[in-house]
């Protein structure tokens, strides 16, 4: 049966080889090598008392379909650093959630924070497409790669001194991150079949991560209570999309996350 992701997958690979078409590999590489270092992402997400926000400049997507009218992402991704935020993500993926390119490179310039390319990466083009724009770090998702793709993205992030981000979605996807060496896992609680959010999904897959590791709680974030919610649980990290971009006032909505007073669930 075909899943969403499959779907998505598939338009991505006809856009990518458009662009592969337009600028061959040698090209972007040359681009990639005149860059100053990446951001150091884990680093900026390194535990502390408090959670710390990646805050997501998000269209359109899927589930909700059109989820704001974002004219200037680089003035949005200013409010969010201004807010608190500690890392930037950026959806570049055009069909389904009406991102692009060209809002990572505006979101570059306009931060000092790390910043993800939030795609659907699966192939080593696409990471260093997201480094020549500007990204600290890249979206890996466990279902749509198999191990050995995993791993060699992840060693070609490395590479390229950037981080990436594991998103797992179950106990054996979170099993397979950590086995390739993610230093950074997501846990997504939006089921990628029903596009449905289960928020315990958190809370159920966390104790098989190993410590040591960054963890982040990506989707459905409502607000400061499933954030508070989600630290219980051990995440030291929230990834929040739509909450932020349809709150009216993202410094705010920001500043809202990333003071929830957090107890002893943050792992160290
Ligand atoms: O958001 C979707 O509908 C979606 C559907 C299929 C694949 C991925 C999808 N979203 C990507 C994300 O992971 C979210 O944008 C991110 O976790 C933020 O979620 P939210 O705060 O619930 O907008």
């Amino acid at each position: 049966m075909t899943t969403v992701l499959d779907q998505i997958i598939a338009g991505v690979l006809e856009d990518l080889a458009a662009r592969q078409d337009a600028l061959p590999l040698a090209a972007l590489q040359d681009r990639v090598r005149a860059l100053p270092p990446a951001l150091d992402a884990v680093a900026a997400l390194a535990p502390r008392p408090g959670i710390h926000l990646i805050a997501e400049v998000k269209r359109r997507s899927p589930s909700k379909g059109d989820l704001a009218p974002i004219g200037d992402p680089a003035a949005l991704a200013r409010a969010y650093q201004e807010g608190g935020a500690s890392v930037i993500s950026v959806l570049t993926e055009q069909r389904r959630f009406g991102g692009s390119l060209a809002d990572l490179q505006a979101v570059r310039a306009a931060v000092d924070i790390p910043v993800l390319r939030k795609d659907f990466v699966v192939e080593d083009y696409q990471v260093w497409e997201a480094r020549a724009h500007g990204a600290d770090l890249v979206l890996l998702i466990v279902a749509a790669l198999d191990q050995e793709r995993l791993v060699s993205l992840l060693e070609l992030t490395e590479r390229l001194g950037m981080d990436a981000l594991v998103e797992s979605h179950d106990e054996v996807e979170a099993e397979r991150a950590a086995a390739a060496g993610a230093r950074i896992i997501g846990i997504n609680t939006r089921d990628l079949r029903t596009l449905d959010v289960d928020r315990a999904t958190f809370a159920r897959v966390a104790p098989t991560v190993p410590a040591g590791v960054l963890l982040v709680a990506e989707s459905g974030v409502r607000g400061p209570e499933d954030v508070a919610e989600y630290a219980g649980a051990g995440a030291g990290v929230v990834l929040v999309g739509e909450a932020l971009v349809t709150g009216g006032d993202p410094v705010a909505g920001a500043r809202e996350i990333v003071q929830v007073q957090t107890r002893e669930g943050i792992r160290p």
